[in-house]
C-alpha cells in the first residue's frame, strides 16, 4: 500500500440486481482531505456505506492503514468512523451516553473523554442538552451529536456525509475548523459536499463520480474545471 492510508480497488457495488459503483478505485494519503464529488445519485453516498461496511462489494478491495477489508474486519473497522447525512442516534439513551459510548468503543483515554466532552459540547453548543433524549432536539442538534461522537474518536480516517447540511453557521465553521485539526494531527478525511466553497476551503484533493463511475480525480485547485464539468455533465 505504499504510504496510502486507504487504497480502494476496483469496487463495484450492486442494489436490486443493477450495477450502482463501477470499478471505482482512489487513494488517500494520511493527512489527507479528500472530497467524492458528483450529481445527485453519482454513486457518493454507497461508496461512503461501501468503506464502511454498509453495502457489500460485489468486487473490488478495499484497504485501510494496512487492514483488508475482506481479510481483517474488525481491525479495519477501529480504523474509521462516520458521519452520516442523516442522523443516527438511540433513542434509548442520553446525549452524554452517545459520547460514552463512542468512546468506550474506541478506546478513548479515561483523562482526555471528559474533557473532550467539555470542549465540544461548548463549542457546538450543546452544553445544556447532554442529559437530553434525542427525541428533545431538533434535527441540527441531532447532527450535533453525531458529528460530536465521531470527532471524540482519533481514528485514522472520517468519512463525513454531507457534514454541513442542518448544521448552524457557527456549526459548520465549529466542524469546518475541527476537520482542519484533524488533518494538522495526520488524520485522513474523505467527505461529500456539493457546497464548493467549503470543498475548495477544506479539500486537498477531489475524485469525481459521474454514474457510479471515477470521472477523474486532482488537486483542488482544478475547482474551476470541476465545476465547469459539473454543470455539463
Ligand atoms: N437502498 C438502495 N437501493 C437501491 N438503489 C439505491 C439505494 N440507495 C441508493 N440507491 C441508488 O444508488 C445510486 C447512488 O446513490 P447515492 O446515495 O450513492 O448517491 P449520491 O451521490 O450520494 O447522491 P446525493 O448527492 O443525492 O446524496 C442512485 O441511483 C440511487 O438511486
Amino acid at each position: 500500500m505504499g504510504n496510502n492510508l486507504l487504497d480502494v480497488e476496483f469496487l463495484c457495488v450492486g442494489l436490486d440486481g443493477k450495477p450502482i459503483i463501477r470499478d471505482v478505485s482512489f487513494l488517500l494519503k494520511p493527512g489527507e482531505i479528500c472530497a467524492l464529488i458528483g450529481h445527485n445519485g453519482a454513486g457518493k453516498s454507497i461508496t461512503m456505506k461501501s468503506i464502511m461496511g454498509l453495502y457489500k462489494k460485489t468486487t473490488g478491495r478495499i484497504c485501510l492503514n494496512g487492514f483488508d477489508q475482506d481479510k481483517e474486519i474488525m481491525k479495519f473497522k477501529q480504523q474509521l468512523t462516520y458521519i452520516p447525512e442523516e442522523p443516527m442516534v438511540f433513542p434509548e439513551l442520553t446525549i452524554r451516553q452517545h459520547f460514552l459510548l463512542y468512546s468506550t468503543s474506541y478506546g478513548v483515554a479515561e483523562n482526555d473523554y471528559q474533557n473532550k466532552v467539555d470542549y465540544y459540547a461548548r463549542i457546538f453548543d450543546l452544553k445544556d442538552k447532554l442529559d437530553e433524549f434525542p427525541h428533545n432536539l431538533s434535527k441540527g442538534m441531532r447532527q450535533k451529536v453525531n458529528v460530536i461522537s465521531n470527532l471524540l474518536v482519533d481514528t485514522p480516517l472520517l468519512l463525513v456525509d454531507e457534514p454541513f447540511i442542518g448544521l448552524d453557521i457557527h456549526a459548520t465553521q465549529a466542524l469546518q475548523d475541527e476537520l482542519f485539526q484533524r488533518k494538522k494531527r495526520g488524520l485522513s478525511i474523505l467527505l461529500t459536499s456539493h457546497l464548493l466553497d467549503r470543498i475548495r476551503e477544506l479539500c486537498d484533493r477531489y475524485v469525481l463520480l459521474v454514474n457510479g463511475a471515477v470521472k477523474e480525480t486532482g488537486a483542488i485547485g482544478q475547482l474551476k474545471s470541476i465545476e465547469r464539468r459539473m454543470t455539463h455533465e
